[in-house]
């Protein structure tokens, strides 16, 4: 994250009269640090091969018997530095005699690391500087641990406000800016989130902070298998302000995979936005497709999901089509992703397709209801997925918004007339979400439909038609929804 220095030059090397503030705390830590050492392995393979953070230390703290008190600063420690890394960069980049692209790989890894610690919790200094200096002396030599320790050292220095004043880009000529560095994203993706918003800095402000929160977990209870209230009594949960179905878990309330009723298929992990937009498919009012119909609404058991993996939706939909009789078909192109849509909808009136979405063999007109949960860029669920604001390119956009088009155009061809189709993205970029429908809209015969109608009780769902969502304002991923009707 270069760039976000206020000038053109790189900011000088603070040199500070007084000492270090924090200086006190335990003795040094033991060698032996499960915790971190997964972390920065963790972050390793973030940056070696491209690998999910949120994929690779869960399995790692299980193979390892990582749990408590370990598992948790691990899993702090490691989403924190991801999420952070642009912010870490600049201020490490700001405290070394070289620039961040010739330092040593796994040297910037335990410096992400240990200026995590510094600039973000509360680990006292001492021990976030000595903790990270003996990993690299362990892995890397003494050598690059000496660097790793002068630096850290000046990091320390000051704490995150101060590091902010100092690099972030000014407030008045560079406001939104100024708020992407403040609150660790990179300037397009703050941009992006702007230009959804309307450009009120305050709301920008809150959705940047939410979205650098740790999120709660959120469950979606099996419709016809289990209540929304018995599924938080099992849990120790919430039941969801807004989906019938959700339970809100606390941050950080341990793997949602060993819950039981997850294990056992009463329950899966679903953001609440997710839920809601899946609903909306099943609430949009149909039209008879037949000439004397009038709007008795004509069939509604033949549903589609047309990205369906790794089948979250699909899940949910198949239970509501289910309880009606009806079935949902599930087309997902990736084999793999489509054993997890096999997997999650095991028990429920489902058949999967393993194809490309654009070239089946549907017959024009064949389903009642489409979702179109298209592939996109997934700025809406970056709280998620603690490196993917690093990762993402703005060059990502124009690929996925072509085709998001032709998905949608093509699933405005499968459904029967009087027939809805969502489109939902999570995403809040207005490319992805109001470009796109808006483009297929001008060259498709179409009714666009109020989509807020269809989130009952959801506050702030501004002027319409669409819904966009927002984790400041709903707690909900930034998830995008458009209701579309093909004209009888
Ligand atoms: C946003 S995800 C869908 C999430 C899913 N609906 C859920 O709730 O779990 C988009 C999915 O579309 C799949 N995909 C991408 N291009 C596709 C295409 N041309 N046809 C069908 N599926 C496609 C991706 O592999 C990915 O699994």
């Amino acid at each position: 994250m270069t760039g976000h220095s206020r000038g053109a030059s790189k900011p000088s090397r603070p040199q500070r009269p007084h000492p270090p503030r924090r200086r006190t705390g335990p003795t040094r830590p033991p060698v032996e640090d499960p915790a971190r050492l997964a972390a920065l392995e963790t972050l390793r393979a973030v940056r070696q091969r491209d690998a999910y953070a949120n994929l690779v230390l869960p399995q790692m703290l299980r193979d390892r018997r990582i749990t408590g008190r370990d598992a948790a600063l691990a899993t702090e420690l490691t989403y924190g530095s991801a999420r952070a890394q642009g912010l870490l960069d600049a201020v490490i980049e700001a405290c070394s005699d070289r620039p961040l692209s010739e330092v040593d790989g796994s040297a910037l890894d335990a410096l992400r690391l240990g200026a995590y610690q510094l600039l973000r919790t509360r680990i006292p200094a001492h021990a976030a500087v000595a903790s990270t200096v003996d990993l690299v002396r362990a892995e890397l030599g003494s050598g690059i641990a000496g660097f790793v320790n002068a630096v850290l050292r000046r990091v320390a220095e000051q704490d995150e406000a101060a590091w902010v004043d100092e690099l972030a880009p000014d407030p008045d000529t560079d406001p939104i800016g100024n708020l992407a560095f403040t609150h660790a994203h990179p300037r397009w993706i703050a941009q992006a989130f702007a230009e959804a918003l309307g450009s009120r800095e305050e709301s920008l402000k809150r959705a940047l902070e939410a979205d650098d929160a740790r999120p709660a977990v959120h469950l979606v209870a099996r419709p016809g298998e289990v209540s929304a209230d018995e599924l938080a009594a099992i849990t120790g949960g919430d039941v969801a302000p807004y989906s019938p179905y959700g339970v809100h878990l606390e941050a950080g309330a341990g793997d949602p995979g060993d819950l039981e009723p997850v294990r056992e298929h009463l329950a899966n992990v679903q953001d609440e936005g997710s839920q809601l937009c899946a609903l909306a498919l099943t609430r949009a009012p149909l039209l008879s497709g037949d000439e004397e119909g009038g709007d008795n609404g004509g069939t509604d058991d033949r549903w589609l999901d047309l990205c369906a993996g790794p089948g979250g939706k699909a899940a949910l939909l198949a239970a509501l089509v289910g309880i009606e009789g009806g079935e949902l078909i599930a087309v997902e192109k990736a084999p793999h992703r489509a054993e997890l849509v096999r997997k999650l909808t095991s028990g429920l009136p489902v058949t999967v397709h393993v194809a490309d979405g654009l070239e089946t063999d549907f017959v024009e007109g064949a389903f009642d209801r489409v979702l179109v949960d298209a592939p996109c860029t997934g700025l809406g669920a970056l709280r998620r997925r603690p490196e993917a604001r690093w990762r993402r390119q703005p060059a990502d956009v124009g690929t996925l918004t072509k085709l998001q088009r032709e998905l949608l155009t093509e699933a405005l061809r499968l459904v029967r007339p009087g027939g809805v189709v969502a489109y939902v993205v999570c995403s809040p970029h207005l490319s992805e979400t109001v470009g796109v429908v808006t483009d297929v809209a001008r060259r498709t015969e179409v009714e666009v439909l109020d989509a807020r109608e269809f989130f009952p009780g959801v506050p702030d769902l501004g002027e319409g038609p669409h819904v966009q969502l927002w984790p400041h304002l709903h707690g909900t991923d930034a998830m995008f929804c458009a209701v579309l009707r093909r004209p009888v």
